[in-house]
């Protein structure tokens, strides 16, 4: 029944207006699923392979589809993604390109869920999953990557973490959203959007942090539930390795990496942050270990370009006790087993999983159904924006019970 019948693929857009990959998956009985790869800017240093998408799509619909079609079950996950790693042949997805690889997995999964006439998250994660629901970490102010002449910090992300379901986290991320506008307004401080949808001022972190620590408290009041707020620090892109110093360029800051240790130390005391991501350069588990030392019975200290999604990696992180949770992009490993499994390896070591959007998305909703399967605690998908809201949304209907 779920014998796959055809594969195609096109470019689409995604939500910079870049080209990306789509595939669709047709199944002998008529299921049918479509999904689309997402793509960073700020991608780290180890994550497998985006291939510009004509590139990728030529080189799947060369190796991977004939192996696919008429060969594979798009219910049998394992065995799809197997296929996808053999037509590709290399560690990184460097062949077919882990955009074609990603879409493939996510459509092939959709498609057996289709068949099944399940909810996604329920043929991926089972029966008894649907219950549980990530808290949304939704990015409010940013800079970085993501927008030109804003904060050093990538991601100031509200975290509703007392929220009472789903719906009133991501409407309470929205309502953050909103009251920083208003602040910077008053403040007199004109200001644009990031890539994500999260407001892009050119100010420095540090009244940034001021601005969304009063945005957390005034919605805080109103909804009567504990938000707290976090970071995507995205380290390693402010990291130079000549100097072996943190570059913070709008503060005219420059750090070694005991100060940038101890800055972050102190940020998670005085903000009671609950949440950084990448608070160090990719290479550097060690002075990851040292943080999560000092602050990890505090806060979350998670791994994005540290980890990528990648097993090996975050067996070395576990080792050395880097952090105590991982980012999770399924189109830095290429595949859903891979993520999957990396989520299970976190799992199993106390590790949170944060599944996680990129910067460059579409209006795919794989990653919700993604959270809500693996009992995931925190999504990272944005707080507005028709690309991140399509994610949030989603969320909803689920614990609505209607997708
Ligand atoms: C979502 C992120 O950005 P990008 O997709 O640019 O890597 C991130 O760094 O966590
Ligand atoms: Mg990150």
């Amino acid at each position: 029944m779920t014998l796959i019948t055809d594969v195609r693929l096109r470019r689409i857009l995604d939500s910079r207006g870049n080209p990306t990959v789509e595939a669709d998956v047709v199944t002998e009985s008529g299921g049918f699923g479509r999904a689309a790869a997402p793509s960073g800017a700020s991608t780290g240093e180890y994550e497998a392979v985006e291939r510009p998408p004509t590139e990728a799509i030529a080189a799947a619909r060369e190796h991977a589809v004939p192996r696919l079609v008429g060969e594979a079950y798009a219910g049998n996950q394992r065995e799809v993604d197997a296929i996808l790693h053999a037509a590709d042949g290399t560690d990184d997805f460097s062949e077919i390109g882990a955009n074609s690889a990603v879409a493939i997995s996510m459509a092939a999964a959709k498609a057996g869920a289709d068949v099944l006439g399940a909810p996604l998250f329920q043929h991926l994660g089972g029966a008894f999953r649907g219950e549980n629901f990530p808290v949304p970490l939704g990015n409010v102010v940013g800079g970085g990557e993501h927008a030109a002449d804003a904060t050093d910090i990538q991601e100031f992300l509200a975290a509703p973490v007392g929220a009472p379901s789903v719906e009133d986290a991501v409407f309470a991320n929205a309502a953050v959203h909103d009251a920083v506008a208003d602040l910077l307004e008053e403040r007199g401080v004109p200001s644009g959007k990031g890539d994500e949808g999260a407001w892009a001022p050119s100010i420095d972190d540090g009244e940034a942090f001021e601005i969304v620590a009063e945005a957390v408290s005034l919605v805080e009041d109103d909804v009567g539930f504990n938000i707290g707020f976090g970071l995507d620090v995205a380290a390693a892109e402010m990291y130079d390795d000549e100097s072996e110093t943190y570059e913070y360029e709008s503060a005219g800051v420059s750090r070694d990496t005991d100060e940038q240790i101890e800055y972050i130390a102190d940020l998670v005391d005085e903000y009671d942050l609950v949440y950084v991501e990448d608070p160090l350069d990719e290479n550097d588990y060690d002075a990851f270990a040292d943080l999560t030392d000092a602050v990890g019975d505090q806060t979350l200290i998670c791994g994005d370009d540290l980890f990528v999604t990648n097993t090996g990696r975050l067996i070395d992180g576990i080792d050395r006790g880097a952090a105590n949770s991982i980012l999770i992009k399924p189109n830095q490993i290429g595949t859903l087993s891979d993520a999957f499994d990396a989520i299970e390896l976190a799992t199993e070591n106390g590790y949170d999983s944060v599944i996680s959007h990129r910067s460059g998305e579409t209006e795919d909703t794989t990653i919700a159904h993604l959270a809500v399967a693996t009992d995931a605690p925190y999504i990272k998908t944005g707080a507005v924006g028709g690309e991140r809201t399509a994610k949030l949304n989603e969320l909803i209907r689920i614990a609505d019970d209607a997708t």
